[in-house]
């Protein structure tokens, strides 16, 4: 298993430059979304629960470590899964138990410092939170404010972002509580994956702006539905949770589609074909979007008995790409290699990920020749001849990607700190490198049109 504390290495990893068209099929490890969503149900479940081909990466690996220190059991069973051993899950206890203190490193991850806090409060005793560097500039002001709603007491010391203490008092009464979750789904998420705990369950109005990354929202109610809990969304920006209990699972997690991106970007960088195993049939992850995206750059996507064969054009077409959430790293540097300009809209909020992911792409792509521009809410890119340089990547797991597929087109891409990509992927330097192995003298790159 992955440590869930250490900060990957800063070391610069030379892109591969493809001449040829990959033709691979592979699979992807788990999804990080439902990994560490089923990681949460599981430790509030009324029975032991089982995650089978989970992801094991940083961010689960942080998450098993923050549910393990609230008194969770997490033990690693044998599996059949290609990236790691499925995972058992003893339930956090519940009834009056002894106050003790505890520390969780939410890391990077947004899942943790978002999702955890609540949990926290349905434990007796102390509970501080901290993260790495970046993690206490991340957007956290709504959970802060949304547990001293609940009746939690919270010290954040007056800053409204990580560090911050939580004082457990063994349950919460829950009932109507209004937030601002503009800046993040994750504000949503997290009430409501911990609502039906609530000795009143939860009605969760939003004000503001929209909410962005509604997908992973849908993928919250979904997956609380499928566990037995009654979720009525049936009036936008109100999320009613009913009190019950959460049914033990027994689950098979999807890969993730997300992270199949910068895979399938390879197909579509160089005129080949990826096949990405074990693609569901039905899913609430936002990743399924690249069937829709893809097409609109050129490429062929085809959904058949579980494999999503994804094939590129003879160039790539930019476009209008709206609300494209975690997706837009990839769609960004696939735009930066198309042969039109594009425009990316509705991510605003990216600048409160894992970094300011529009200033990083702005910056990095234009630092390699490129032409882009940051809007009020995302990003212009057009057509430009593209040389080589150092790609940063800001501990950003989607900057790093975003860096290896420009540098499939352009000569001399040097990646920084490649190992950020272990947040959800620590495979990726291995599985890109194998599928750019397949890019051979047979597989004839035909269009002149790349950089
Ligand atoms: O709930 C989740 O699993 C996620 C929600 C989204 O967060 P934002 O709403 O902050 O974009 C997404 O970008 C993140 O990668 C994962
Ligand atoms: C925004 C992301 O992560 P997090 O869950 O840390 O918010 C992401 O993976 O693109």
């Amino acid at each position: 298993m992955i440590s869930p504390g250490g900060v990957p290495g800063q070391t610069m990893w030379r892109a591969p430059r493809l001449t040829h068209a990959v033709d691979a099929a592979i699979s992807v490890p788990g999804s990080k979304s439902l990994t560490n969503r089923y990681l949460v149900l599981a430790a509030l479940a009324d029975g032991p629960c089982v995650l089978r081909r989970p992801l094991h990466s940083r961010d689960s690996a942080l998450m098993i470590a923050a549910l393990r220190s609230l008194g969770a059991v997490i033990d690693e069973v044998p599996g059949d899964g290609d990236f790691g051993p499925d995972l058992r899950v003893t339930p956090l206890p519940t009834g009056a138990r002894e106050p003790a203190a505890r520390t969780v490193d939410c890391g990077l991850a947004g899942t943790v410092m978002r999702f955890v806090p609540a949990l926290a409060g349905l434990v007796t005793g102390t509970t501080a939170f901290d993260g790495d560097p970046h993690a206490r500039r991340r957007p956290m002001g709504a959970i802060i404010d949304a547990l001293r709603g609940l009746g939690i007491s919270i010290d954040d010391g007056g800053a409204g972002s990580l560090p911050f203490t939580i004082e457990g008092r063994g349950g919460v009464r829950g009932g109507r509580l209004v937030v601002d979750a503009s800046a993040s789904s994750q504000f949503v998420s997290a009430l409501l994956l911990v609502g039906a705990r609530f000795d009143e369950g939860l009605h969760l109005e939003h004000v503001g702006k929209p909410v962005p990354s509604l997908d992973h929202v849908r993928m919250t109610v979904e997956t609380l539905r499928s566990l037995g809990v009654a979720v009525d969304d049936s009036v936008p920006d109100h999320w009613h949770v009913s009190p019950g209990p959460i049914a033990a699972f027994d689950v098979a997690i999807e890969p993730d589609l997300s992270n199949a991106g910068p895979f399938l970007a390879a197909a579509v960088v160089t005129g080949g074909t990826i096949r990405i195993r074990n693609w569901p049939s039905g899913t609430t992850q936002v990743g399924d979007e690249w069937r829709r995206i893809l097409p609109l750059m050129g490429a062929t996507a085809t959904l058949d008995g579980g494999t999503l064969t994804v094939t590129g054009g003879r160039s790539i077409s930019g476009g209008v790409f709206a609300d494209t959430s975690e997706l837009a790293p990839t769609v960004a540097a696939l735009c930066a290699l198309a042969t039109t300009p594009s425009t990316l809209t509705g991510i605003a909020h990216l600048r409160g990920h894992e970094t300011d992911r529009l200033a990083a792409l702005a910056a990095e792509i234009t630092a390699l020749g490129g032409r882009v521009q940051e809007t009020a809410d995302g990003l212009v890119i057009e057509p430009a001849p593209l040389h080589g340089g150092v790609f940063h990547t800001y501990e950003d797991h989607r900057m790093a990607t975003a860096g290896a597929i420009l540098g499939l087109a352009v000569e001399g891409v040097q990646v920084e700190n490649i190992g950020t990509t272990a947040k959800t992927m620590p495979e990726f330097p291995e599985l890109w490198a194998a599928v750019a192995s397949t890019a051979t003298a047979s597989t004839t790159i035909e269009s002149g049109a790349r950089s």
